[in-house]
């Protein structure tokens, strides 16, 4: 649907005193639209910014200031916000994210609560997978549509010196409990790093081919608490099909992308001859963030641990919907701050054109842990 009203004609509506029930629905109508003509209707909720592991293009060494009790969104806070989204503002799928949403001992009834609010909602969760072992039935039965892993070796030392902990074989089982209680597709994220695990590209898509998982390369983000992140470092899209080709054949994959960041390939093994083997193994996905931006057709919206709005991954604002929440507003007054932050949502990466590699782009002072991945 085209946005036919922009956020400032509904401004001047209500600031000129059409009624409630006009400005309500035409508020409806517009939902969380931008200024280049995007809407978002998928609601990413970073449940909070701690975290497990420590891997090396995301969180430091020693970790990070974690937030307070108090400064993170309770379980009711949150279903307050989700039904927000979905009732007023036309979010139509949410992912849980973080940090490490397993580490929140109350992830099971925050995902029971917006089942039972949200019958139809499809909820997925992004974990690193420390723990799923043990909750994957419950968050199942819960009402969890889906799970993403992330998983960037099965080198017991490669995992250790990408994440800095030695827990491959914990994630592991996870992962695979994920399946056998249903939580699928289960898909893998792994990141590849130059001179560390890009060697693995064809043995992680075997395994994940192997096993039924949906495998999906991503190209590693300015987004790291060290800043050391570099185009030249960076293992492009590119590059990845090219290690992959190898020793397998892949096709584009001729469904629609619909605004997902992956890119899809269907995938045929190599055989011995070069030629590739006439049975469809199953499919990888690339997601290009940097060399092959997906930022036109972006539909997210991004809500922090501490309940701030982001408009893009690489916002330099934020705008506080908690506080909003807690001083008593009504739910209009939320939703339409909401909406003011989306309307400012950047054209791409943060900026009002693309190109995480420009010169002028500035990497956000929070790292993709605490923003929410
Ligand atoms: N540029 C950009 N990259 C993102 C964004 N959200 C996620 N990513 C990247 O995409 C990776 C995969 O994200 P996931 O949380 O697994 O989920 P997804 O790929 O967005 O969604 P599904 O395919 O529907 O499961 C993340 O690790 C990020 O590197 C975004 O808003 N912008
Ligand atoms: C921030 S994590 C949060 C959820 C969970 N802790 C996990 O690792 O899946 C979400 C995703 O962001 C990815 N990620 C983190 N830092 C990144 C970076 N600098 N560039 C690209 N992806 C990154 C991770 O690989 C992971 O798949
Ligand atoms: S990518 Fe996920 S698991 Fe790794 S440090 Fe960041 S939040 Fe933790
Ligand atoms: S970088 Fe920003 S605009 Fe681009 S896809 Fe990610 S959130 Fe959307």
């Amino acid at each position: 649907m085209k946005t036919f009203l922009g956020l400032p004609a509904l401004q001047s509506l209500r600031l000129g005193g059409a009624g409630a029930s006009t400005t309500d629905a035409l508020s409806g109508a517009l939902g969380l639209a931008d200024r280049y003509g995007r809407r978002a209707t998928d609601l990413r909720l970073s449940l909070t910014d701690k975290c497990n592991l420590r891997c090396t293009y995301c969180m430091p060494a020693g970790g990070l200031e974690w937030l307070s009790r108090q400064q993170l969104m309770s379980a009711s806070e949150i279903a307050r916000l989700v039904r927000i989204g979905v009732e007023q503002l036309g979010i139509r799928e949410l992912r849980l994210t973080g940090g490490e949403p397993l580490v929140r001992p109350d992830l099971v009834e925050i995902v029971g609560t917006i089942r039972t609010n949200h019958p139809k909602l499809p909820i997925s969760l992004t974990t690193n997978g420390l723990g799923l072992d043990k909750k994957a039935r419950a968050l199942k039965d819960a009402g969890l549509t889906r799970i993403n892993v992330s998983l960037d070796s099965l080198h017991r030392d490669t995992f250790a010196q990408l994440t800095r902990r030695p827990l491959l074989d914990r994630v592991l089982a996870g992962i695979e409990e994920a399946g056998r209680v249903g939580l699928e597709p289960v898909k893998v994220n792994s990141v590849l790093m130059r001179g560390i695990n890009d060697g693995e590209a064809s043995r992680l898509l075997d395994w994940a081919l192997t096993n039924g998982f949906e495998l999906r390369f991503i190209e590693q983000m300015p987004l790291d608490a060290d800043h050391s992140w570099t185009r030249e470092d960076m293992i492009t899209a590119a590059e990845i099909r090219g290690l992959l080709e190898r020793d397998f054949v892949l096709t584009p994959d001729p469904g629609r992308r619909d605004g997902a960041p992956a890119e899809r390939w269907k995938v045929r093994r190599r055989q011995s001859d070069g030629t590739a083997d006439g049975r469809i193994a199953g499919s990888v996905g690339i997601i290009a963030s940097v060399t092959e931006p997906f930022c036109a057709d972006c539909r997210r919206t991004r809500v922090t641990a501490e309940g701030r709005v982001r408009s893009c991954l690489f916002s330099h604002e934020e705008s506080d919907l908690l506080q909003l929440l807690r001083s008593g507003a009504d739910d209009a007054a939320v939703a339409w701050r909401w909406q003011e932050a989306m309307w400012g949502k950047p054209k791409a990466h943060g900026m009002d054109h693309t190109g995480l590699d420009a010169p002028e782009y500035v990497q956000p002072q929070r790292t993709m842990s605490a923003i929410g991945g």
